[in-house]
């Protein structure tokens, strides 16, 4: 057996556009390995989403006469056996930037090159590695608008085809089975995740062509609202690497005519966030914003436990967190609106909001989750300014004027008038009784008065400002 390239697969998993693999099925026997690493702390939901791509990856792998190993603990550690025990030659990965995971890695490759085992990276997450949009001083940008300017000017390089053949050696060693893993919960609350969400290539393709040819001419004006789902959805893949960002970059590149610019400029977005992840590794738990440090933010336990459970009494706000309960996913305006809410309304610091998504989206990021909390607390970069505070009622009754979106998660409201359907607590009794609603019963009252909670907030934000 000629010494084997070891692939070394973590949110990459797709055969097609995977640098990485494609490197090494040029150059021989191959063994596409997937460590789960211990020390990482993956959150609930997205571990049982990593579950059904691993298992739609292994069929993927196989169909091209290839397959995935398995394996689990300390990942240095795990894949130094690997090394040893197959003669290993080298060790190729697509770079992840989580800043902790990026450090490993590059410690992990000095280590092997010491040993002579060849080392090589690729860009397999992003258009463009996140150091190489800089500003002309060489200093990172802060703000998005020129960051995006200066990436469209660049060539973004095209997606490499899928893997047609692959040629794996026969080991002694099986490795895992996947269920070894034990990423799936004991108690299977993931039915409705299940219902919505296909795992694997074939599903991530198939989500961007709906999406491309019945939503993308909508995609500008109508994805603010989050009951017309005019979005893409493409999230949870982009997450686990189901698809790259460039298949879908050049994918709306090569269409002619189209109106592709809003949805680049939201890809963008992540890559902005990526960049800023980067060179400010802290961002995901310290504000960028220094003078947010100081910030009095409360520990408000009972509104934490109403905000989580979607029982804080404001029907969007509820609607979402509800949202994201049941399916992992949540509209970008609503994650918005219910990040404002848990740290103007009610005080509560970014960060355990942030961790809360962390654990519960299947498309957790920790780059455009730390971006996205950060500027809605009004201490990220190029963030939306503390004292700019969210109505929920207004917010609901802008971007979902007819109750759609909050008729499907909170239907206990479903009876009521559009008119009230955003604040039932303003519906007189006798629409009450006829929506068959007990306020207090059946739907909490708002748990902080938006008057009263906004003039907190910003009494709060006078102290530091
Ligand atoms: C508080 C908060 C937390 C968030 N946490 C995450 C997270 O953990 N993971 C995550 O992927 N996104 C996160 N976002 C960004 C955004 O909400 C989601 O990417 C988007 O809702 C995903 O839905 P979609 O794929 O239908 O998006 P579309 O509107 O179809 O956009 C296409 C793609 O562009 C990217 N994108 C869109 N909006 C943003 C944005 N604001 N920032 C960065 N990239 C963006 C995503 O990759 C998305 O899949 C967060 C936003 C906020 C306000």
């Amino acid at each position: 057996m000629k010494n084997p390239i070891i692939v070394l697969i973590r949110e990459d998993l797709r055969i097609h556009d995977h640098p990485a693999l494609y490197a090494a099925c040029q150059e021989g026997n191959v063994i596409p390995l997937y460590i789960l690493d211990e020390e990482s702390n993956i959150g609930e939901a997205k571990k049982w989403w990593l579950h059904r791509n691993i298992e739609a990856y292994q069929h993927s792998l196989q169909s091209i006469n290839g397959r995935l190993w398995l394996d689990k603990g300390n990942v240095e550690k795990v894949l130094s056996k690997w090394v040893k025990n197959t003669n290993a030659k080298a060790v190729y990965w697509n770079r992840t930037y989580d800043p902790d995971i990026y450090q490993r890695d590059r410690s992990m490759a000095e280590d092997l090159s010491s040993q002579g085992i060849q080392v090589k990276t690729f860009e397999g997450t992003l258009l463009l590695p996140p150091w190489k949009i800089k500003k002309d001083d060489g200093t990172p940008y802060k703000v998005y608008s020129a960051y995006y300017r200066s990436l469209r000017k660049e060539e973004i390089p095209k997606p490499l085809p899928a893997l047609k053949r692959m040629e794996v050696p026969h080991l002694q060693d099986d490795g895992m089975a996947l269920n070894d893993l034990d990423l799936l919960p004991t108690i299977p609350w993931y039915h409705i995740m299940e219902s919505i969400w296909d795992p694997g290539e074939e599903a991530a393709f198939k989500r961007m062509n709906s999406f491309l040819t019945k939503r993308l001419e909508d995609y500008s004006e109508g994805r603010d609202f989050p009951g017309k789902g005019l979005y893409s959805t493409l999230s949870p893949y982009l997450a686990l690497g189901v698809i790259s960002v460039r298949r879908i970059y050049h994918t709306l590149l090569d269409t002619e005519n189209r109106p592709i610019e809003p949805f680049i400029k939201q890809l963008i977005w992540r890559e902005f966030s990526y960049s800023v992840l980067l060179h400010y590794p802290e961002s995901p738990t310290r504000p960028l914003n220094e003078k947010f440090s100081e910030f009095h933010w409360q520990s408000d336990e009972e509104g934490w436990e109403k905000w989580t459970k979607g029982k804080t009494g404001y029907p969007i706000v509820d609607a979402g967190m509800r949202e994201l309960w049941a399916t992992g996913f949540m509209h970008n305006r609503v994650r918005m609106i219910v990040a404002s809410f848990l740290t103007k309304h009610l005080l509560i610091p970014w960060q355990r909001g942030a961790e809360w998504f962390l654990d519960t989206l299947i498309d957790a990021d920790l780059a455009n989750n730390s971006m996205g909390w950060q500027w809605v607390a009004g201490s990220g970069f190029d963030a939306a300014p503390y004292f700019r505070i969210f109505n929920p009622t207004l917010q609901s009754e802008k971007f979902d004027e007819e109750g759609i979106y909050i008729r499907m998660w909170v239907p206990e409201l479903s009876q009521l008038p559009d008119r009230y359907i955003h604040k039932p607590s303003d519906a007189p009794e006798d629409v009450l009784k006829k929506a068959k609603l007990t306020l207090g019963a059946d739907y909490p009252y708002p748990v902080v008065d938006h008057k009263a909670a906004r003039k907190r907030a910003l009494a709060h934000y006078e102290e530091i400002k």
